[in-house]
């Protein structure tokens, strides 16, 4: 771990430099904040003086001010988020022959003084790194790190470790103070929020966090190794080293459920970013926020990479050329398109290889042609017929004979009269009728709950697929849409595409008038320059300009915008607890960022869906062959090593081919084995909770200390029934409960100081993919863990008896 605890000389003297240290630094950080509110009342006074009012001529001033607006609430979204602990480390490179070495202090962002000296250096810059990467074994130019803890904007206490004591300054020699920062953190408290490690982040993870923009790096470490937390750092870093692409095309982090993103949302404000888009799977389709699950059956099912193909098929089988043919009646005549001819007007439309609902102007286009060429061959020949009699009997002249025989020759129709024909014939409702059944446009929506509807469909298409099983996807119109539904939507919504013709004569129109803002922009960008409120990082382009000050409504942020399209590119997508992702699932994220360029976090150990993964290649293969790097992460901060050694049991049965990772902590109780009936939970978790927070009830909402209550789906009703007051379910507000009581799956990615796991028989035999869901549950525990069972307790936890 690098971590060296500075020998103790003689405790008054250390005392009195250790307080002397204390003050000196106290100096430096009241600077700093000093500078933070400065900031902050420059960005308040730009956001009170709002954008400019009025129109016409004074338009370069609008979109002036209203940048500066925008940017002043940027500016203070970002300062505001990082009070805490602004400032936390400190470096000192070792003296040599050229004078004492330089002496940097670490922070969330970086902050310059009145004469643009830097005070304080952004944790993402290069002149940081040495913080993070230094070890005694390899120092590099350091002679020592120090550890700066504040309480508010007071210096409470500082750690050093020192790698070169006769590299320091003659008067720094005596205050080596401290202890180690990084055990410091760990034994502190939970909250029901994740917070940032910036201060302590270790090197293996610090490999990850500065790993390059391109490709897909895989992030593989057991529970506890920090792997969400390295990769929301991660986030951090590449979007203040990359941020001309990445502010312009967005971040997106998706977490396995709502409770698990409400967990971290803090952490990426707290670095100062506040620009990130966090979803779900169930919310990656637009307009739709998913939360139902399916049974394990159908979430395979769903899940499988066949359903890409069903879903296709579906699409296909709304595209009908009518075995006999088309016929209507229209005005007294009944007119009709033959067999032959609707085939080949169908395959015509999709040999465009178009998205569904662009073919079927195509198919439509057609059908109304042949519809109206049918009505004018009728017309004609009822117009003929008289004329036809007469000339049997020889009674044309010549010439009337000749124009006749010549106008045969010619088209039925021209130009005009077949566009004039049919809309006439489209504006007919039983053509229109005809015309949708052969080919409707279709939402996504439509045409899942139709497929889902009908039996037969689902049967016939199902054999065409090979999904033996497809009965069991059959549900009624108007049931919940299910997180395995998002994914397909996602696929139907690729091949249906949406009819955009009338929008796009709306984009013509609006672009005149756009590419004229863009000039102004264009202008207010070199009329502006580099202020302090529009950097020229902030604003990338005239176009970004444009698009932040149209008309259209108020201001959005990137990330709003990205999460309300579905066709948006991000420019790097984060998939935290990834091993929980569907092939399905896969296919939509992929398409949300085309240029791979992705963070895959997850452990193929703690796999709990039916449908997720049994190792990162069966997943990524598919689209990065070969070209995805993987980076492991071994050192667990969470678990302590007595509750580790008896979840290692447990892995060890379940998937012996998984090391446990090796726990930094060696500190708290060993787990216990209680045969406990449900009705006593209440005076188990009455106890935990007192040791954990010091008191009080179930119920309250403690600032620091977390329990949770694991139980099996067969027992979770009793459990809740037990616990009346405890927090229920993975809801967002769960985590400001002091106690809540989950299932394995919503205990996913979370942490907790004590953990009660209450029947691990029935989470064993729940287990999808085996015992996965006992281990998750298992070290979720950041001090104490119970397990409470009916006498049953499992053999892979003999070690509990
Ligand atoms: N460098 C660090 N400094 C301080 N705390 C750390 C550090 N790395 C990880 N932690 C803490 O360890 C705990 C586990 O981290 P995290 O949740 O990121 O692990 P994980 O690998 O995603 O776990 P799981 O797979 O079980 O969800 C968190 O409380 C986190 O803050």
């Amino acid at each position: 771990m690098g971590l060296r605890q500075a020998d103790a000389v003689n405790p008054e003297r250390e005392e009195k430099t250790r307080e002397a240290a204390v003050r000196t630094e106290q100096e430096q950080v009241s600077r700093v904040y000093a500078r933070l509110d400065a900031e902050r009342a420059k960005a308040e006074a730009a956001l009170r003086e709002g954008p400019a009012a009025g129109g016409g001529a004074a338009f370069q001033a609008r979109v002036e001010s209203a940048i500066a607006t925008d940017e002043a609430g940027r500016r203070l979204a970002q300062l505001g988020g990082v009070e805490h602990a602004l400032c936390f480390g400190r470096i000192d490179h070792r003296a040599d022959a050229d004078g004492p070495g330089d002496t940097f202090y670490i922070g969330r962002i970086g902050l310059r003084d009145e004469d643009h000296e830097p005070i304080l250096i952004d944790w993402r810059a290069t002149a940081a790194r040495p913080f993070y990467t230094a070890t005694p074994g390899a120092p590099g130019t350091l002679a020592r790190r120090r550890h700066l803890h504040l309480r508010h904007r007071e210096v409470v206490r500082l750690d050093d470790e020192v790698f070169d004591l006769e590299g320091l300054d003659e008067s720094e020699r005596g205050d080596i103070v401290g202890e180690a920062a990084l055990l410091a953190t760990l034994r502190r408290r939970r909250t029901g929020r994740m917070s940032d490690v910036v201060a302590t982040i270790q090197e293996e993870q610090d490999q990850v966090i500065r790993s390059g923009l391109q490709g897909v790096l895989v992030v593989q470490g057991g529970p506890g190794t920090g792997k969400t937390v390295a990769a929301l750092h991660r986030a951090a870093y590449l979007l203040y080293t990359h941020r001309d692409v990445l502010e312009r095309r967005g971040v997106l982090v998706v977490g396995p459920n709502a409770t698990f993103l409400r967990y971290i949302e803090q952490v990426l404000p707290g670095l100062g970013e506040t620009d990130v888009a966090l979803a779900t799977v169930g919310e990656l389709y637009p307009g739709l926020k998913a939360t139902a699950t399916e049974t394990p059956a159908v979430t395979v099912i769903k899940g499988g990479r066949r359903m890409a193909g069903l879903v296709e098929a579906a699409v296909l089988d709304r595209q009908r050329a009518p075995a006999g043919g088309l016929r209507i009646e229209v005005e007294g005549l009944t007119l009709v398109v033959d067999a032959e001819q609707c085939e080949q007007i169908r395959d015509r439309a999709r040999g465009m290889r178009l998205p569904h609902n662009v073919q079927r102007r195509r198919f439509v286009h057609d059908m109304l042609e042949a519809l109206a060429v049918n009505r004018a061959e009728q017309y004609e020949r009822i117009m003929d017929e008289p004329l036809e009699e007469i000339a049997k009997s020889g009674g044309l002249p010549d010439w009337l004979q000749e124009l006749i025989d010549e106008a045969e020759d010619e088209p039925l129709l021209d130009e005009t009269d077949l566009r004039l024909a049919k809309e006439a014939l489209w504006q007919d409702p039983d053509v229109q009728e005809a015309l949708n059944a052969l080919w409707p446009e279709l939402t996504p929506q439509q045409l899942l709950t139709e497929l889902y509807a009908s039996p037969e469909t689902l049967a016939r298409l199902g054999a065409q697929v090979g999904i033996s099983d497809c009965a069991l996807l059959h549900r009624r119109p108007r049931s919940p849409w299910t997180i395995p539904d998002v994914p397909l939507l996602d696929e139907a919504a690729e091949l249906l595409g949406r009819d955009d013709s009338a929008d796009k004569a709306r984009q013509r129109a609006a672009e005149a008038a756009r590419a004229e803002e863009e000039r102004y922009a264009q202008e207010v960008i070199e009329a502006v320059g580099t202020t302090n409120l529009l950097s020229a990082r902030d604003v990338t382009s005239a176009g970004e300009l444009a698009d932040r000050h149209h008309d259209d409504g108020p201001y959005r942020t990137t990330a709003q915008r990205a999460m309300a399209d579905r066709e948006w590119a991000y420019g790097h997508v984060i998939v935290d607890e990834a091993q929980e992702l569907s092939e399905m699932a896969w296919r939509t994220v992929m398409r949300r960022v085309p240029t791979r360029s992705m963070t895959v976090v997850g452990d193929i150990a703690q796999t709990g869906s039916a449908a997720g993964a049994s190792s990162w290649g069966q997943m990524l293969d598919h689209y990065v062959p070969g070209r995805w790097r993987e980076q492991r992460l071994l050192v667990n901060y969470r678990t302590p090593a007595a509750i580790m050694r008896v979840a290692a049991d447990v892995l060890a049965a379940v998937a012996p081919d998984q090391t446990p990772p090796e726990p930094v902590r060696d500190d708290g109780p060993p787990p216990a084995a209680l045969a406990l009936p449900v009705g006593e939970l209440p005076s188990l978790v009455g106890s935990e909770l007192s040791l954990i927070t010091g008191g009080e009830g179930i119920g309250g909402a403690f600032k620091e200390g977390r329990l949770a209550v694991i139980a099996s789906a067969a027992r979770h009703n009793a459990v809740l029934a037990a616990l009346p007051d405890a927090a229920a379910g993975a809801t967002p507000e769960a985590l400001d409960s002091s106690v809540v009581v989950l299932t394995c799956e919503e205990a996913k990615g979370l942490e907790f100081d004590s953990v009660i796991v209450v029947d691990p028989s029935g989470i064993l035999a729940e287990s999808p993919k085996g015992g996965q869901d006992l281990y998750v549950a298992m070290t979720r525990a950041t001090r104490r863990l119970t397990i409470v069972h009916a006498n049953d307790l499992p053999p892979l936890l003999s070690a509990l008896e």
